[in-house]
């Protein structure tokens, strides 16, 4: 019998779009990964290597790019991998060419600005007739392209659906984990990216181990809060996409949203620029969402004041740290 979800369309063909495919041709399936800049495509074809976002990383045999959208029709499953703020008019384009029913896993971590929509609902809006599903966990595409162990979470509201995915697309060194707490997937990974700022602040103004780890901590007693406002199980929270992926994200630079921080933190500005940190785009939704839930988060909304203007680093810290005493919760 045929393997379910024997053919993978990716779309978007970033670092974690790459990886991802590679991930999938590893897994045995078939894979054709569009990318939206010709020239790209035309030197991925060429050189099997993605040198604008990926350098050094080979694509597997059975990785056929594309610049053309309608060459991901009749793909069992989709992997939507384009940032958060770009998934709406992407998945609309890519919307014709998918059959009733096709599962579309979006992999972007953050929340649409000006809808407040998590990634799902704009799939929902956008290509009615796909099946959402989330792909999230502790996973840099580098290293899920070397073939390091690496675990994640994939979610979809229809557990069948969930399981069999997780089934096409893990191998030795990418396990998947299924759920159906969707919101759950979507809440860690977009919050995370913004306490990850908020983090690379602290290492890059030197504040040392031990604020590191109650920055963590703390943060994540925020990303627990905004969760359980927002529907999120427990489970979800404290597993790989919440606390798995806070953990590796405000651990090192290797992060872009930490590295922003870290940036931040030194005095250096928004740095690196050009680089795609989610977080800074998510920090103003995500605090308005919680506002609007009365969800106390200080540390998303300090790294919001940062990102807008409103506070400097210190006077970010000092308001931290001289917020009253309160019971641990
Ligand atoms: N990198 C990682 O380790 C991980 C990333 N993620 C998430 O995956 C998502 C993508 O990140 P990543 O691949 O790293 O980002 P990259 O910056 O490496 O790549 C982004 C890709 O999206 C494309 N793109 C950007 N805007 C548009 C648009 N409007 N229409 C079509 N394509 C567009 C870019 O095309 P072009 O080259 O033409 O600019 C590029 O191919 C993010 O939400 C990120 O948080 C999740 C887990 C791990
Ligand atoms: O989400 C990621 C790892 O899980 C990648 O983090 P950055 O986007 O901060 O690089």
């Amino acid at each position: 019998m045929a393997a379910r979800y024997a053919s993978i369309g990716v779309v978007g063909a970033g670092a974690w779009g790459t990886a991802l495919a590679n991930a999938s041709a590893r897994a045995g399936r078939e894979v054709v990964l569009w990318g939206r800049d010709r020239d790209l495509v035309a030197a991925m074809a060429r050189s099997r290597t993605n040198p604008a976002h990926l350098p050094g990383v080979v694509l597997a045999d059975t990785v056929r790019p594309t610049a053309d959208l309608a060459a991901l029709a009749g793909m069992d499953a989709i992997l939507l991998v384009v940032p958060a703020q770009a998934s709406r008019s992407v998945a609309a384009e890519l919307a014709p060419h998918l059959a009733p029913g096709t599962p579309v896993v979006t992999c972007a971590k953050g929340i649409e600005r000006g809808t407040s929509l998590f990634m799902t609902q704009v799939l929902g809006e956008a290509c009615p007739q796909a099946v959402p599903a989330i792909l999230s966990g502790p996973s840099f595409a580098a290293d899920v392209a070397a073939g390091l162990p690496t675990a994640v979470t994939l979610a979809s509201r229809d557990p069948g659906i969930a399981e069999a995915l997780a089934a096409a697309l893990g191998s030795s060194s990418f396990r998947l984990y299924h759920s159906a707490d969707v919101r759950g997937v979507e809440i860690g990974g977009a919050a995370k990216n913004v306490l990850a700022i908020a983090a690379g602040i602290v290492g890059g103004r030197k504040l040392g181990a031990s604020a590191g780890a109650a920055l963590v901590a703390r943060g994540f007693a925020e990303l627990m809060r905004f969760g359980k406002a927002y529907g999120a199980r427990a489970e979800t929270l404290t597993g790989l996409s919440g606390l798995g992926d806070l953990i590796l994200t405000c651990s090192t630079a290797q992060s872009r949203n930490y590295a922003l921080g870290l940036g931040l933190g030194q005095d250096e500005g928004l740095h690196p620029p050009g680089k795609l940190a989610e977080g800074a785009l998510t920090a103003s939704v995500l605090v308005a969402m919680a506002q609007a839930r009365g969800v106390d988060m200080p540390i998303a909304r300090a790294v919001e004041d940062v990102l807008a203007g409103r506070s400097d680093i210190e006077q970010a810290i000092g308001s931290l740290l001289a917020r009253p005493q309160k019971a641990e919760a």
